[in-house]
């Protein structure tokens, strides 16, 4: 029976095996570097690593375009040698993804103050100038990037910013403690575990049928138009969210809704944009902002 059990066992992981597609077995990767730390680490050795500054990505242009170059363990060393820093500080980098062949890529900040080394900010311009690059802020280099890089410096640039503004328990006041992916930060004194923050919001393309509405705010650059958006509120469904924002906002009701897709937004926090279509009821199209 038992052996008879270990064979079934033992083709049916085999299968397994066979059937695991690379996304799978990507994900399943990413996943045993959030929850260990001695795998983490080990994947920094052959990993790449993405270099902010004050949450500014380290850009290089090609042919008009934006490229973010990637540095090796190495590589960073010696750059943080040369700096006079301490090889600590990569241990503020966070995971922010991997490639198909399990290359590991990590994000590190080295305009922040650390949280653990006891060193400062780089200074910006001799980094540049070291690095044969700038650090351009996201929110103005976003046109001029792949979708793929996009992604990557967008989910950097969220984690980041909260390992920056979470460094303290808010039940004891002391310091957090972040793990070696960034996935998490935990409060040594009471074990809290705090995860990143992601707030949905709603963005909505309302229209009547015949024509859609867009709207600005005052802190928009000049001619800049977009959907209705808004942050959901706690207890709300995105449909209750959608309702609200729309009545808010300017003033119509909303009668149907279809979900459209989603996007990650780091700007100015991390937020889960929920993109839909509504309409609202025919006759019912004064706007009142
Ligand atoms: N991708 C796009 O085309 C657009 C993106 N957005 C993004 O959508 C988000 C929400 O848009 P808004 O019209 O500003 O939202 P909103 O209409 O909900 O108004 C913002 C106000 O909501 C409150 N609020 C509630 N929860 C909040 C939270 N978790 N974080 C910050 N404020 C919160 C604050 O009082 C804030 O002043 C922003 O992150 C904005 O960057 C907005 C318009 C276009
Ligand atoms: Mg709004």
């Amino acid at each position: 029976m038992f052996l008879h059990c270990g064979i079934a066992c033992r083709r049916k992981s085999f299968w397994c095996y066979r059937l695991l597609s690379t996304y799978v077995s990507k994900t399943r990767y990413l996943f045993e570097l959030k929850e260990d730390d001695d795998v983490c680490r080990k994947a920094q050795q052959t990993g790449a690593f993405y270099l902010f500054h004050n949450l500014a990505p380290l850009l290089q242009t090609s042919e008009r375009q934006y490229l973010p170059p990637r540095l090796s363990l190495s590589q960073l060393e010696r750059l943080l040698g040369k700096f006079g820093q301490d090889t600590q500080r990569i241990e503020d980098s966070v995971l922010i993804g991997c490639s198909e062949q399990h290359e590991a890529w990590f994000a590190l900040d080295l305009g922040l103050n650390s949280s653990s080394s006891i060193s400062a900010s780089l200074q910006k311009t001799e980094m540049e100038t070291e690095l044969k690059g700038s650090f351009i802020e996201l929110r103005k280099a976003v046109f001029q990037l792949n979708e793929k890089d996009t992604s990557l410096l967008f989910t950097a640039r969220a984690l980041l910013r909260w390992h920056d503004t979470h460094q303290f328990c808010s039940r004891s006041g002391q310091p957090t403690k972040k793990n070696m992916a960034g996935s998490k930060r935990v409060c040594p004194f009471n074990k809290i575990i705090y995860y990143p923050q992601v707030a949905p919001v709603v963005i909505t393309l309302v229209s009547d049928g015949t024509r859609c509405l867009l709207v600005r705010q005052s802190s928009f650059p000049k001619g800049m138009y977009s959907a209705l958006a808004g942050f959901c509120d706690i207890g709300e469904s995105l449909e209750e969210a959608v309702r609200r924002e729309v009545a808010e906002e300017v003033g119509l009701e909303v009668d149907k809704l279809q979900y459209s897709a989603s996007q990650h937004w780091p700007f100015p926090n991390s937020s889960l944009m929920i993109a839909c279509h509504a309409t609202v009821k025919p006759g019912q199209t004064e706007v009142s902002p």
